[in-house]
């Protein structure tokens, strides 16, 4: 049993730049409204003759013409490459384009690359920078409520394998996060539910009071409020921030980031990448998750109701595909937490706190049969 505390956490604050310290270097996150056109936003980034933007078929036509306007003032060269979109392009095809893109464009290794997209644009371009060349600078522009509050922050970086999801990765920090919160506009309402699910873990896991304020003000969510938007996009990032800057490469602490997800990657993996969205499997998975810790006995059974409750206000779906028992437990042995074959879940055991602990099998075949479809 592997045990890991949350940390404690500064009172909420609005700030419009929140800084992420690690070991090596620090970086900044900067959210709000227009960034994409603030000259501010893009100073004193990495200098180079060339730089590459990498996005999606979907969002280019909607930023890409204003980011390489806010580019033109630093870099000779502005390349584009937009890739397909969707979880299921997030996988080796997409990022050889993005190395053949590079080495066929004669980008050297200062060139800077920036990820302009959801968190499937943001995780293949940080591992694209990881390891071109031995590594180049990146910029996360995240333009997904999920890619603002989590994805675009803390450096994982990755692709998925058919057996697995993120199997292929490295952690590899950007060298700035710039949240323009006008691009949430428009996001499709099942995009911005995905990411409501991302900002929702970080209440049970790091801060009660979170989570009491996003059932307060969820309504205000959904209806994209954007002084409720911009304090939930700051709030999940300073809890991130403070999580990974604890510890940055997952030894203990930072697995409480995982909330949901040993369920809800299986549900990622078992149908192929890309019926469900990652957000909404992440939210089914703090069910089962919430169900689990209920079971055991670490939580009143109130608590998994509480969850239920507001991740069905989100929009989220609460019932898992019938994939089958077994075929779940295969899934979630190959879950990176997992030991020696046995599985590790991230449960809730007081509000505001996780820890990483084994559970029977027997009794996690019982949380999936109650909460699939
Ligand atoms: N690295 C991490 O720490 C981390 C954390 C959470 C999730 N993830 C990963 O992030 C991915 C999910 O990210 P996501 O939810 O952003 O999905 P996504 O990147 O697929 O984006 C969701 C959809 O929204 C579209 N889109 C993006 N911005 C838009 C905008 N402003 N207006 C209209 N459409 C827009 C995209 O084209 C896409 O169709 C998963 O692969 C997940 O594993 C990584
Ligand atoms: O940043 C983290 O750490 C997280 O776990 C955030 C998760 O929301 C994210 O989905 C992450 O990619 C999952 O990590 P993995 O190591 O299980 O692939
Ligand atoms: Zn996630």
């Amino acid at each position: 049993m592997n045990s890991v505390s949350s940390p404690q956490l500064a009172p909420a604050s609005s700030p419009s730049r929140i800084s992420i310290a690690l070991a090596e270097r620090s970086y900044e996150i900067l959210i709000g409204s227009g960034l994409l056109d603030s000259a501010d936003a893009w100073r004193d980034l990495p200098r180079a003759d060339c730089a590459l933007i990498v996005s999606n078929v979907t969002v280019a036509p909607l930023y890409l013409a204003r980011l390489q306007t806010a580019l033109s003032q630093h870099y000779r060269r502005i390349e584009v490459l937009n890739l397909p979109d969707g979880e299921a392009y997030k996988d080796w095809t997409s990022l050889n384009l993005i190395i053949d893109a590079l080495l066929s464009r004669g980008c050297d290794r200062k060139t800077v690359l920036f990820a302009l997209g959801g968190g499937v644009i943001g995780d293949m371009t940080g591992f694209a920078a990881a390891v071109y060349m031995r590594g180049v600078p990146f910029v996360q522009v995240p333009t997904t409520l999920l890619a603002q509050v989590d994805s675009s922050v803390g450096g994982k970086t990755a692709i998925n394998h058919p057996l697995g999801k993120n199997m292929v990765g490295a952690f590899y920090q950007p060298v700035r996060v710039i949240a323009d919160l006008d691009t949430l506009d428009t996001l499709p309402a099942r995009e911005l539910s995905a990411g409501l699910a991302e900002i929702i873990k970080y209440g049970p896991i790091a801060d009660a009071g979170f989570l009491g304020w996003i059932e307060q003000n969820l309504d205000a969510l959904l209806a994209r409020d954007k002084a409720a938007l911009a304090h939930a996009v700051q709030r999940s990032c300073e809890i991130k921030a403070l999580v990974v800057g604890q510890d940055e490469r997952e030894q203990g602490l930072r697995a409480i980031l995982n909330f949901g997800h040993t369920f809800g990657h299986a549900i990622e993996a078992g149908l192929g990448y890309g019926e469900w969205l990652h957000g909404e499997a992440v939210g089914c998975g703090m069910v089962m998750a919430s169900d689990l810790s209920v079971r055991l006995g670490l939580m009143p059974a109130e608590f998994l109701t509480r969850m239920r409750r507001l991740i069905g206000r989100a929009g989220l779906p609460l019932l898992g595909p019938r994939l089958g028992v077994q075929r779940y437990l295969e899934l979630m042995r190959v879950d990176k937490k997992a030991e020696g074959g046995e599985i590790r879940f991230v449960l809730i055991d007081a509000l505001g706190h996780a820890s990483m602990r084994a559970a029977p099998d027997a009794l996690v075949a019982e949380v999936i049969a109650a909460n699939c479809a």
